[in-house]
């Protein structure tokens, strides 16, 4: 059959001269000065044949139909007239309507076509309106109809445009009325091109006789179950790799069998599964509707740890925490084709135990079941490690407590919750840890840590923090309203705690703690202020002598300031040269002649006038200034001794700074090669402190010294802890005896007992004895008495400038001479 079949009418070219005839007509008729022409002139009269096409249509709103002409009342189905356009049939009405309005709204005749669906043919009409002013005053629509040539076969055309088969077959019945056979009386083009049959080959054959495909006996079965009752069958076969789908549908003894080729959405349908099945990620279809797992991959039943079949029996919020259950059907109601989960989820498993996920699923069609099918990341290794990472950024790496970002960040938080109620900081320093460090190592310093951590983890809990702010500086948040006296005793508990012995791999270790405590508000109100000011407590708490506690003070702040500005001061006064050196004699009690002077660095300040290196020098050496300052004093004092006879020495005061500098050896050789002043007239004086840190580095560095041939005297003998010991690690050529021995001589006895320890010390060992601070010519005689070999002090004279070195000299019957 074609697609398209012409029906009887006149002839194309026909049809189109009326549409200009009846236009000039409607021109014609159109009188000047009005808008419309006459209906009696366009209408009436000379129509002809052209009558039967015409449709009569008043009203202005809605329309009606007045008139029509026979062919209209054919095309229309319809012979009535007077009665709305809605009652004629819907296409027809449509037409008209849309023609007429438009004629009418530019009142001009307007052309239009319209398709029309007859008896499954389709037909296309040519539509002219003609609007026109009745004598009456209304307005009037001639419509005029007529079919263009072009007509097609509806039914006809679908059947051929579509790629499946589509086969009609009667059913052939044998003398008792059973089918055995069916015979094609009807197929379209496609049916021949997808069963591969020869054009012709198939119409009017008995299916079971040909050699096409139908002939299978699958087939053959499938439509005999079709004529016997089965509606809408379906059958899926597979022929040299190509998948046919057929669905047969019988009418009485007649089948229409549509035969489609699914080959291509059979291979998607298998690469989805491949990818699907054999996928690593957890994957599975559920029911839009019931929510219900229609379909779970290899991945999601090893992961969630369910069995297949019991993850199918299950719905989807079986594997919701029920906590959950609520915000995942919300999230599952805005879902649309595809979605992406917006936050983690957590899912279930088998097991109980809960994983975090990101989910991600599209909408797609599964078994005739509107489905979603979704892909599984789990995240709950990933989120661990994130929230370790978040863990570390907040925690010290050795002791495993809050570090200083995370202090301050919850002090933060404990301030702006302190709404005007106290929250304490206290700074906590160890005593002594340094000495654990250089004496046992760093593995037994951090061992010793930990367990401080330990300590104080256990004893700070609740809304309090302890954290480690660095080496060996701790800090407690007090946050709970803390008075002073509660905080002087948590305090005092934490000191006493930290500094019981420590057990390191057997051997016991002791420390001390210092605590520095400020409260606000009224020691601060932001957590830099009470950082900084429980800082400066603990700074007194040290000077103190440690092992105790000390509150902020606002003098603390003054001082603070003070030392500032003596900071930069004393920059300052590097620059500018505001610094001399002093010399105070050192007597020999045998000979009563200078034996030698001490060098002391004075600071001549332009306001404050003559500083004490006691208060300056400290300062120096924290923000290093001391190495070039005593580079300085070490030039300028033997620039001056090379100076003064050959048997006066010139002692240099040395501080532990200068040995961190590591060029002290290099600079002490330039100072005597540029002075030109013997070795042998150079004492150093150091003191214990020395030996604290570094302890092997600085004994090389004091045997060098001592290979040049210098002197080397150890200062402040007797006020440390282990002054002793350190005579025996390094071979000194002095000793000098702290003046507070030699001050209360003659009124303690303990203090003459250890002078003459050290006296008899120093004979035994040949190391020159120096007493320093002497005053009285009793303490000297005392000294003479015990064997002291030197003496130092106001008795004889203090420390004076250069100048007046000669004169001194003098007064002991010595003179000043240039000899090296
Ligand atoms: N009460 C009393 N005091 C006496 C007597 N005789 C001397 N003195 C004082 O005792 C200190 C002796 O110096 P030091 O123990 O080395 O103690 C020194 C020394 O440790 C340090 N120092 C001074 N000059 C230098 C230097 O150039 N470099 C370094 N690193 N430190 C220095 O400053 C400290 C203090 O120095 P000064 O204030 O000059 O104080 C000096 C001196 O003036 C006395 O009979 N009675």
């Amino acid at each position: 059959m074609s697609a398209a079949k012409k029906m009887p009418g006149k002839p194309a070219t026909e049809m189109f001269d009326d549409i200009p005839v009846l236009q000039r007509k409607w021109r014609a008729a159109l009188r000047p000065g009005d808008r419309l022409p006459r209906y009696e002139d366009v209408m009436l009269g000379s129509l002809g044949r052209l009558a039967d096409h015409i449709a009569l249509l008043k009203g202005d709103g809605t329309l009606e139909l007045s008139r029509s002409g026979r062919y209209v009342q054919k095309w229309l189905g319809e012979e009535r007239w007077d009665i709305p356009l809605a009652e004629l049939a819907p296409d027809c009405a449509t037409a008209l309507s849309e023609v007429a309005a438009s004629a009418l709204k530019n009142g001009r005749p307007h052309q239009a076509s319209a398709h029309c669906v007859r008896d499954g043919m389709v037909r296309t009409y040519d539509l002219l309106a003609l609007p026109t002013a009745s004598r009456w005053g209304a307005t009037l629509v001639g419509a005029y109809v007529n079919e263009r040539g072009a007509q097609y076969n509806l039914l006809d055309a679908i059947f051929s445009a579509t790629d499946d088969a589509v086969v009609s077959l009667a059913t052939l019945r044998d003398a008792n009325g059973q089918p055995f056979d069916f015979q094609v009386v009807h197929h379209n083009k496609s049916a021949e091109l997808l069963l591969e049959v020869a054009s012709g080959g198939l119409l009017w054959r008995q299916i079971g006789q040909g050699t096409s495909l139908l002939a299978a006996a699958e087939i053959m079965e499938f439509l005999l179950k079709a004529v016997s009752g089965g509606r809408g069958e379906q059958l899926e076969i597979e022929s040299d790799g190509r998948y046919l789908r057929m669905s047969a549908t019988a009418f009485a003894d007649v089948i229409s069998l549509t035969i489609s080729d699914v080959t291509a959405m059979k291979r998607r349908d298998a690469s989805f599964r491949l990818l699907f099945d054999n996928n690593p990620m957890p994957m599975w279809v559920f029911d839009a509707e019931t929510k219900q797992f229609l379909s779970v991959n290899d991945a999601a039943v090893q992961h969630y740890g369910y069995s297949r079949a019991a993850f199918l029996r299950m719905k989807l919020h079986e594997i919701w925490p029920e906590d959950e259950w609520e915000s995942h059907a919300e999230a599952l109601e805005r879902v649309g084709e595809t979605y992406h989960s917006p936050r983690n989820w957590r899912h279930l498993r088998a097991d109980g135990s809960e994983i975090e996920v990101l989910t991600f699923g599209r909408r797609v069609p599964f078994n005739d079941r509107d489905g979603y099918l979704v892909a599984v990341a789990d995240i709950t290794e990933r989120r661990k490690a994130e929230a370790r990472i978040a863990y570390m950024a907040h925690h010290d790496g050795l002791t495993d407590l809050p570090n200083r970002e995370y202090f301050q960040e919850r002090l933060k938080q404990a301030l702006d919750q302190a709404a005007g109620k106290r929250v304490g900081v206290l700074y906590i320093d160890l005593d002594l840890f340094k000495n654990i460090n250089d004496s046992f190592g760093h593995p037994s310093g951090d061992r010793v840590l930990k367990q401080v951590a330990e300590r104080l983890a256990t004893a700070v809990r609740g809304v309090n923090l302890a954290a480690r702010l660095g080496g060996d500086e701790f800090a407690v948040i007090l946050a709970a309203d803390v008075s002073p006296n509660e905080a002087s005793a948590c305090a005092t508990l934490l000191i006493d705690m930290l500094k019981a012995p420590y057990d390191i791999d057997g051997q016991e270790m002791v420390i001390g703690a210092s605590i520095g405590i400020a409260l606000s508000p009224g020691d601060g109100t932001t957590s830099e202020e009470l950082m900084r000011n429980a800082d400066m407590a603990l700074y007194r708490a040290k000077s103190d002598g440690g092992g105790v506690h000390h509150f902020f003070e606002r003098e603390m702040d003054l001082q603070a300031q003070k030392r500032r500005d003596m900071e930069v001061d004393l920059r300052r006064a590097f620059a500018n040269g505001e610094f001399e050196l002093h010399y105070q004699p050192l007597v020999s009690i045998a000979s009563d002649r200078i034996s030698g002077f001490e060098s002391l660095l004075r600071w001549r300040h332009p306001d404050k006038g003559m500083i004490s290196p006691a208060e300056f020098i400290p300062v120096a050496e924290d923000i290093g200034l001391i190495t070039q300052l005593g580079e300085w004093v070490l030039r300028e004092a033997c620039h001056e001794a090379v100076k003064w006879p050959s048997d006066v020495k010139v002692a240099v005061n040395l501080s532990p700074a200068q040995f961190r500098s590591r060029n002290l050896v290099q600079v002490v050789i330039s100072a005597l090669a540029q002075s030109g002043l013997s070795p042998k007239r150079l004492e150093l004086e150091i003191t214990e402190s020395i030996f604290l840190a570094e302890t092997d580095a600085n004994l090389a560095i004091l045997h060098q010294l001592r290979e040049l041939g210098v002197g080397i005297s150890m200062d402040d003998f007797g006020t440390g802890y282990s002054s002793l010991s350190y005579l025996r690690s390094f071979p000194f050529d002095k000793i000098k005896i702290d003046r507070s021995f030699v001050k209360d001589l003659a009124q303690r006895p303990d203090c003459v007992a250890i002078v003459r320890a050290i006296s008899g010390l120093g004979r035994s060992l040949n190391i020159t004895t120096t007493a320093e601070g002497v005053e009285t010519e009793d303490q000297l005689d005392w000294l003479r008495a015990e064997g002291c070999n030197e003496v130092q002090g106001f008795l004889f004279s203090a420390a004076r400038p250069a100048a007046e070195i000669a004169k001194l000299l003098a007064e002991f019957g010595q003179r000043a001479s240039r000899a090296a």
